[in-house]
Order: structure tokens, then C-alpha cells, then sequence
């Protein structure tokens, strides 16, 4: 069996080697049609579009993309041709928590946001946004949820968020189709109906947010600041708004090396379970260094602005910077 794996999925050298000697690791946005050919399955990342012009004419029957969004599969393609795939659902929310628990006691501390009493607007309340509703509460802030699909009792609307929120964070995937796409969600229409110059966070996908109008929406004040780690056309990312938000990450929300293994996990589980092969057993995060005493402050564990400052720094290595991630992890073991 052979499986063509992205270079940059961390920690799981080991366990695929225990699977099958007839393993091809490639940049993901290098992999190509010739390198799939002969191949049975795929591991992937955001980086490899897997649609008709990657797969087409190949032996691949399994994809399974090391992350919670899919908007790089082509869904339709794969089911009419009859490929398997998998994503790996709440891989890494936890990870994405974290870095929204961590940007809003940022904005507490440099930006003068007031959490306890402030209203925060979730939109998209799945496996992320659910974790992002207990930050808010934790820290004492008021949870309006927006997530029509859903539409649980309780939940607003886009309206209301509009109007109430002192911050917005966006968790939703990005589709075109359907009753509630998601691209341009907040477009210069959204930016001009706020109300109480909010904080924006996006951490879902670029298009979720119309770059442009949010470059607009800061220079005339309606926005108030903005933490970004996705971005409109990665990692070819607009400059100018990079030099305009208090935070600008290269997608690396959901990097924490628990979000990493996890991901591993659910992927290497999918193969198995779909070739029947065994299971290689559990791959474990490894252990912040020694030396290291937690302090119980969230910042210490994990700071956004150091990715900032990195990112800030040498914008053009936006890749770099993801492929090369520093150890991160959630909890101290
Ligand atoms: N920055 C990162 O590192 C990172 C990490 C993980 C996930 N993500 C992104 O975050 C997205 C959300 O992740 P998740 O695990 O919570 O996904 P999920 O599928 O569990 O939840 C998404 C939620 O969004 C809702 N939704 C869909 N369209 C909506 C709309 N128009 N308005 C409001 N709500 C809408 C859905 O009903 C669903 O409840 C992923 O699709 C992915 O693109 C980014
Ligand atoms: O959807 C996800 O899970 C995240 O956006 C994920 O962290 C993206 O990371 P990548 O696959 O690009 O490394």
C-alpha cells in the first residue's frame, strides 16, 4: 500500500512507517497528479486541493485531511468518483480556544476591553464555537450565539450581533452554496451596521471575512481592533492590513501540538479502519521542556503576539512560519 503524506503533518512519521514501508512525504501544495498516481490513500493538510485534476485517473481511494476544514476538497468531485474521505472533526477547537482565550485577555490588557459585562457574538457554533462560548463566560462576558443552520432556541441573529456585540469572533467553515454561505459574511454591508465598534476576531477562514472592507471598517474606527489568523488569499496576505491589526497570525490557531496529535490520531484511525489494517496505537504530544513551571496564567502557556511579532517581522514567510511551529501545548503534563 502506498500512502503520499504532507511533509508538514508533525508526530507522525512513526506511526505511518508501522503501516506500510511505501510512504511519500511532499510539500502539500507540491503534491501533484504524477505523485498520486500509484497511490492508495492521502494524508493532507489545507495546502493540496484534491479535486478532479489531482485525482483523476489515479488508485487513490482515501483522503483524510489532518484538519476540521474541508473547503480544500472538492466534496462533489470526490463523491462521484467514488474516493472516500474524512476530515478529522474537532481536531484542534480546543487549540483555536485557546488562542481566542489568550487574543481576548490581550485585548483586555493593551486595548481597553472590559470582558466582565461586555457582550461577545459568536458565529458558528460548532465544535470551535462552543469551546469560544465558555471563554466568554469564564471571563465573565455575556454569549450571544449566531448560527442559523442550527438554529437552536436561544441563538440570534446576524442582526443582533450587529448591533450588541463588543466583540465578534467568526467559527464558522467557509462555503459558497447552501441557505447560509459563509464568504464575505462580514462584507462593508456588515461593517457598516455595527454599533458598538467592536473587536473582530477571525480565526475560520480569509473569505469568511471581506479583507478589503475590514481595512476600510479599521481605518474609520468601526472596528475598533482586529486579531487575525486567516487571511484572503494565503499566504500571499495583504501588508496593509497585517501593519493595521493588534494581532496577524499565520494560521496557526489551531496549532497547538494536542490539536496536532489529535488530528493524527482521527486520521491514521480513518485509514486504518477503512483498509483494515491495525491500529499502530496512540501518538502522544510531546512534554513542554523540563525547566518549564506553569504559572497559571493562559499568557504563558500561549501568547498570540509572539506569532504576531514573528509574522509582523517577515510577512513573506508566512509558510515558513507555519511549517516550522514552535511547541505549543494546551496543558502542562
Ligand atoms: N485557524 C485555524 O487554525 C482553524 C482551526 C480549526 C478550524 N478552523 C476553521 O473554523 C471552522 C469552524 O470549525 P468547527 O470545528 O467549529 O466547525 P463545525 O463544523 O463544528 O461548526 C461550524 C458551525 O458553523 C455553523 N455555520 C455554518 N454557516 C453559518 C453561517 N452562515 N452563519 C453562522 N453559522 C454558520 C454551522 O451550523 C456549525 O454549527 C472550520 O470550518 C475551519 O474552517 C480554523
Ligand atoms: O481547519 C483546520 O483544522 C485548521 O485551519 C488547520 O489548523 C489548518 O492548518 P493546515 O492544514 O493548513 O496546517
Amino acid at each position: 500500500m502506498k500512502i503520499v503524506i504532507d511533509d508538514k503533518i508533525p508526530y507522525i512519521r512513526e506511526a505511518v512507517a508501522k503501516l506500510t514501508p511505501r510512504v511519500v512525504y511532499k510539500r502539500g501544495a507540491d503534491i501533484t497528479a504524477a505523485d498520486v498516481r500509484d497511490a492508495d490513500a492521502l494524508i493532507v493538510r489545507t495546502r493540496t486541493r484534491c479535486d478532479e485534476r489531482l485525482l483523476a485517473g489515479s488508485r487513490v481511494r482515501f483522503v483524510a485531511t489532518a484538519t476540521i476544514g474541508f473547503d480544500h476538497i472538492d466534496t462533489e468531485y470526490m463523491r462521484r468518483a467514488g474516493i472516500s474521505w474524512t476530515n478529522c472533526p474537532g481536531c484542534n477547537a480546543s487549540s483555536v480556544a485557546q488562542y481566542v482565550r489568550s487574543s481576548l485577555l490581550l485585548l483586555r490588557r493593551d486595548c481597553g476591553l472590559e470582558p466582565s459585562g461586555a457582550t461577545l457574538g459568536v458565529v458558528g457554533c460548532g465544535h470551535v464555537g462552543r469551546l469560544v462560548c465558555g471563554v466568554g463566560r469564564e471571563l465573565g462576558m455575556r454569549v450571544l450565539v449566531c448560527d442559523p443552520p442550527v438554529g437552536a432556541p436561544g441563538y440570534v441573529g446576524m442582526d443582533v450581533i450587529e448591533r450588541e456585540a463588543d466583540v465578534i469572533t467568526f467559527h464558522v467553515p467557509l462555503t459558497d452554496g447552501g441557505p447560509c454561505p459563509t464568504r464575505h459574511l462580514a462584507d462593508a454591508a456588515f461593517f457598516g451596521r455595527l454599533a458598538r465598534r467592536p473587536f473582530l476576531v477571525n480565526t475560520s477562514r480569509g473569505a469568511v471575512v471581506d479583507n478589503a472592507a475590514l481595512k476600510e471598517a479599521l481605518r474609520e474606527g468601526r472596528v475598533r481592533q482586529a486579531v487575525i489568523d486567516t487571511w484572503e488569499n494565503e499566504p500571499g496576505i495583504d501588508p496593509e492590513l497585517l501593519s493595521q491589526v493588534y494581532i496577524g497570525t499565520p494560521h496557526i490557531a489551531g496549532y497547538s501540538a494536542d490539536g496536532k496529535v489529535n488530528a493524527d490520531n482521527m486520521a491514521i484511525d480513518a485509514l486504518c479502519r477503512f483498509f483494515g489494517l491495525p491500529n499502530p496505537g496512540r501518538i502522544h504530544p510531546p512534554r513542554l521542556p523540563a525547566g518549564f513551571v506553569y504559572d497559571g496564567d493562559p499568557l504563558q502557556l500561549y501568547n498570540p503576539l509572539d506569532d504576531s511579532d514573528r509574522l509582523k517581522r517577515r510577512p513573506d514567510l508566512f509558510e515558513h512560519l507555519r511549517g516550522n511551529y514552535p511547541l505549543r501545548r494546551e496543558i502542562v503534563d
